[in-house]
């Protein structure tokens, strides 16, 4: 079943000059899926992951996800579609350096405004043990390392239970024992039915991942399936 389709989107920038940036890009990525968007520098990638985000509402095309048409709609909508629907990593973690990694964990459950404090609590606890990170709970998130950083920002992507976990480099700054870790990571939760749409310059990332959407100049000139 798709989880989300994204249609003849277009999207141009204008400075200075008029530049066709995405052109009529098409796709739709099922439930359970772990997909990778490669290409090289500058060839739209992030812009993309902003669009399918609904960060960006400046396109042309259509974007649905979870049932539910996202273009046209309101920035509230879209805040709270957000909210409850997609988790997000980066490749910067930009966690609260003063709080801890619980808490941290807990902003986006506390600010989805569904569950109690305490019941967020206990799911950030739950989140932080599946990514291996529940013995750092009560440290300050500036007293971890990078790797263990991007591991408790995994874990605050999942607060919500998202639809779909987006990444934009998710191990673009990390070491290659890092990296490695990280990508364990995504495989599991891929593997227990996570949808992750991932952006990615790690050629074996994105072998690991089920399929790969490759772009040059704004357009998707090549979609590989991966067998595991
Ligand atoms: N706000 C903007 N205004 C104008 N041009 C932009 C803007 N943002 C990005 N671009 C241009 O759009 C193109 C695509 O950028 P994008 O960041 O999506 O590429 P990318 O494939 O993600 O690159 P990288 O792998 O280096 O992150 C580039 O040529 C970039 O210079």
């Amino acid at each position: 079943m798709s989880v989300l389709s994204a249609q003849n989107l277009n999207k141009y920038f204008y400075d200075p000059e008029k530049f066709h940036v995405l052109r009529d890009v098409s796709f739709d990525v099922q439930r359970g899926e772990f997909l990778s968007i490669v290409g090289k520098s500058g060839c739209g990638k992030s812009t993309l992951l902003y669009l399918l985000s609904t960060m960006d509402t400046d396109y042309e095309g259509q974007i649905t996800m979870a049932g539910t048409t996202l273009t046209g709609r309101s920035q509230d909508f879209l805040a709270r579609f957000r909210n409850e629907h997609l988790g997000f990593v980066f490749q910067f973690h930009f966690l609260l350096p003063e709080f801890s990694a619980l808490q941290n964990v807990m902003l986006p459950g506390l600010k989805l405004g569904k569950y109690s404090a305490k019941d967020v609590e206990e799911r950030a606890m739950e989140k932080l043990r599946l990514i291996g990170m529940a013995e750092y709970a009560h440290k300050p998130a500036s007293k971890l390392s990078g790797g263990q950083q991007q591991r408790v920002a995994i874990a605050r992507a999942l607060i919500n239970d998202p639809t779909i976990i987006m990444g934009d480099e998710p191990t673009g700054n990390l070491d290659r024992a890092n990296t490695e870790n990280v990508f364990a990571i995504f495989q599991d939760l891929a593997r227990k039915g996570q949808t992750i749409i991932a952006v990615t310059h790690d050629s074996d990332f994105a072998a690991g991942s089920d399929r790969v959407i490759e772009m040059s100049d704004g357009q998707i000139i090549a979609t590989h399936e991966n067998s595991h």
